[in-house]
């Protein structure tokens, strides 16, 4: 645990990389707010021309949330901070408040830094929240002990938030009790949600179990979290490296498996490697479970198969094991809207001539007619892949466009990682850059702390 000396704000951000400024998020709780004051005094320090910006989202949600922004805007003012209160203003859904609540204020944080040119947002989430995270994941899943439970390395020092912005989470070796300690001798206040203590709530009653002298347990969730995260750093690394050795993209939406990937002697990271590509292909956000990926590898390795998991056809045949989005489900014709995610998959983005495009899938019947240099590749696969892949409408009902890709003039279609598209734990970083190379998504922004091997 860090002592808040006079040092501590050096120990919390010397290993991060400001010169493009960051996102402060605050809430006005004890923990962004003492993130606010401990940064901004390492800025003036040792970067002072780096632009610091402090958000605060009104989600709306609580009477008093408007005062709170106003609250954190008064210290911002005092202090010389730039602050930008960004409300939640769109549809609250019945259920799963709290997740959409989160997935809102991560989108309206990104475009705060966007709008800016800043790519990296701290936020306050500190021990105390790190092993909440881990004795909740681990009583879900009743995982102790079982490093294969991704889930208990708990939160990552740092996350990209849609491929773009990195979330960095500095405070998350520091205890909550620590930073109100700093807090109180510099006379700052801090608002108390009520929220945190609620106890119909999951997270307060951890919270409460976790209050007092039980230092103890809380201890040993953060040594069980450091353990499950260095083994989880290593499980990319090797599923990285046996991504680059054994997977190919024979055409778009076509990746071959070489059969040796069964037979490599690291079995936990194959089965990674295999979950992470067929929830890429498939388009699905969520890598398929353990369970699943292991029955699934257990048959590949019986021989010949074809089956289906997440959206993804896995076609094992004499030339290789193919994986493909299956046919179902492929998203209808459609309005092209420029800068969004096609079907998981693919983001679109419009040419300035594209007003009115339709984008729907290729098709079977148009893809048969495309003249196709398969190679060793079986011809009927490319073309099952290429089906699924987004062409507009116009180009569709123009017969005279049957080469080559089936995305034309009108708009780009990138592939994107898509488990770990909207957000990649640093964690899991070596296995997205081993598929975004391999499927050909846009490279990554670098990581801006050091200390985690990327691979
Ligand atoms: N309304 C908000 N506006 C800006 N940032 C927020 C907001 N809510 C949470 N955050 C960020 O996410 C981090 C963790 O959120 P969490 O809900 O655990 O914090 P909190 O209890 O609201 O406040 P604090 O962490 O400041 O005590 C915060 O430290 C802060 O950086």
């Amino acid at each position: 645990m860090l002592d808040p000396g006079p040092d501590l704000s050096t120990r919390l951000f010397s290993h991060i990389d400001f010169t493009n400024g960051a996102v402060a998020a605050v809430s006005g709780g004890s923990d962004s707010t003492a993130l606010l004051l401990l940064l901004k005094h390492h800025l003036d320090r040792s970067a002072p021309s780096a632009k610091l910006l402090a958000v605060t989202i009104d989600h709306g949600l609580r009477q008093g949330s408007a005062a709170e922004a106003q609250a954190v805007a008064k210290l911002c003012a005092e202090r010389g901070i730039a602050h930008r209160t960004m409300v939640w203003s769109g549809r609250k859904p019945s259920t799963g408040l709290p997740a959409a609540a989160r997935e809102a204020r991560y989108r309206l944080l990104a475009s705060a830094a966007r709008a800016e040119g800043i790519g990296l947002i701290v936020t306050g989430h500190t021990a105390d929240d790190q092993a909440e995270t881990v004795l909740m994941r681990h009583a879900r899943d009743g995982s102790l002990g079982n490093v294969q439970g991704r889930g208990l390395a708990g939160m990552a020092p740092a996350t990209l938030y849609d491929w773009r912005e990195w979330i960095v989470r500095p405070l998350l070796g520091t205890r909550r009790a620590a930073l109100r300690d700093f807090l109180q001798s510099k006379h700052v206040g801090w608002a108390e949600d009520p929220t945190n203590s609620d106890e119909s709530f999951e997270r307060p009653r951890v919270r409460a179990a976790l209050a007092g002298d039980n230092i103890r347990r809380m201890d040993e969730a953060l040594v069980m979290a450091s353990q499950a995260a260095i083994e989880r750093g290593q499980l990319g690394l090797d599923a990285a490296d046996l991504i680059r050795r054994f997977a190919s993209q024979p055409a778009t939406g076509l990746v071959r498996l070489d059969p040796q990937l069964l037979s490599t002697g690291d079995e936990r990271a194959a089965i990674y490697a295999l979950r992470t590509l067929l929830a890429t292909v498939g388009g699905i956000a969520f890598l398929p479970d353990q369970a699943r990926g292991e029955a699934l590898f257990g048959r590949l390795k019986a021989g010949f198969l074809c089956a289906t998991l997440s959206r993804t056809v896995v076609d094992f045949r004499r030339a290789g094991i193919f994986l493909r989005r299956e046919a179902r489900g492929l998203p209808p014709a459609a309005a092209a809207i420029d800068n969004t995610i096609w079907d998981g998959r693919r983001h679109i983005t419009l040419n300035d001539s594209s007003a009115g495009l339709l984008i729907a899938p290729l098709g079977a019947a148009a893809a048969k007619r495309l003249s196709i240099d398969a190679g060793e590749t079986p011809a009927s696969l490319m073309r099952a892949a290429l089906a699924a892949e987004p062409t507009s409408r116009q180009a569709f009902e123009n017969p005279d466009v049957q080469q080559g890709e089936p995305a034309s003039s009108g708009f780009d279609a990138r592939p994107v990682v898509a488990p770990f598209a909207r957000f990649l734990p640093s964690f899991d970083l070596a296995p997205a850059r081993a598929i975004a190379g391999l499927i050909g998504a846009p490279s990554l922004p670098a990581l801006p702390c050091g200390g985690h091997s990327a691979g």
